[in-house]
């Protein structure tokens, strides 16, 4: 369904993607794992077009790659970034009434559902929430834009165990909806918790892939690419 085929891409003169190949299914909730500045957030700001790139990148057999933002927002690949950018001035309702798309699996009461606390908040300032609600916030409105991807960077990253709880169960109704999922996460028992499988990036190149259960099992794996960052 999303397909990377030797991608590159470059920060001035720093080559910080080196040839990344990797895939998502349909269907699929897939991480991907690195130690800090291995290159994941870049991977998902390559995907969103926000990073230029070299190489290819498709989704249902469109090229991505060379597109603007806006143009693969519309395509349905939506990025949740790690600094959440919703508006401050606006109550929790209104952040998602604009990102609203009617006519698609998610509305707003089914966000509500999902995500009771916005409910609760539904009426406060963006700028009131607290960390964990503004990702939440993040979050929903990516799905009432009916996306038919969601990228997702670091999204338990400084929250509190109880909330990354919270976030866990979200991520695995959003997996049971048939959504397919690239999480990027430092977090290995939420990763473990949630994913088909796995990529790990190390210095800008994909050194492993695997399933969930091969992952779990091969310890050395984790020793070698990812203990410093645990
Ligand atoms: N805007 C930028 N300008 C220059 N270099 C950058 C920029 N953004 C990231 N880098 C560098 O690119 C490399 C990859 O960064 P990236 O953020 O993709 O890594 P990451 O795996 O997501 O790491 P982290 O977990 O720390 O966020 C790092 O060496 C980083 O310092």
């Amino acid at each position: 369904m999303l397909t990377l085929d030797d991608v590159h891409a470059y920060y001035g003169k720093s080559h910080v993607l080196e040839g990344v190949t990797m895939e998502v299914r349909a269907g699929e909730l897939v991480t991907l794992l690195g130690r800090n500045g291995a290159g994941k957030t870049t991977t998902l700001r390559s995907i969103a077009g926000i990073t230029t790139t070299t190489g290819r990148i498709s989704f249902d057999n469109q090229d991505l790659r060379g597109r603007e933002p806006y143009e693969i927002a519309r395509r349905g690949v939506a990025l949740v970034q790690e600094h959440r950018g919703i508006f401050g001035v606006l109550t929790v309702e209104e952040n998602l009434k604009i990102a609203l798309r009617k006519g698609g699996r998610w509305g707003l009461d089914d966000v509500y559902a999902m995500f009771p606390r916005l409910r609760e908040r539904r009426r406060n300032g963006g700028r009131a929430l607290s960390g964990g609600e503004q990702q939440m916030l993040a979050m929903a409105r990516a799905l009432v834009n009916n996306p038919r991807i969601l990228l997702l960077d670091e999204p338990t990253e400084g929250l509190a165990p109880v909330i990354v709880d919270e976030i866990v169960r979200i991520l695995k109704a959003i997996r049971e909806s048939g959504m397919p999922v690239l999480l990027v996460e430092q977090n290995l028992a939420v990763c473990e918790a949630l994913a088909d499988r796995h990529y790990i990036l190390e210095q800008g190149r994909i050194v492993y892939t695997g399933s969930a259960q091969a992952f779990k099992a091969d310890r050395a794996v984790r020793d070698r690419y990812l203990a410093l960052s645990q």
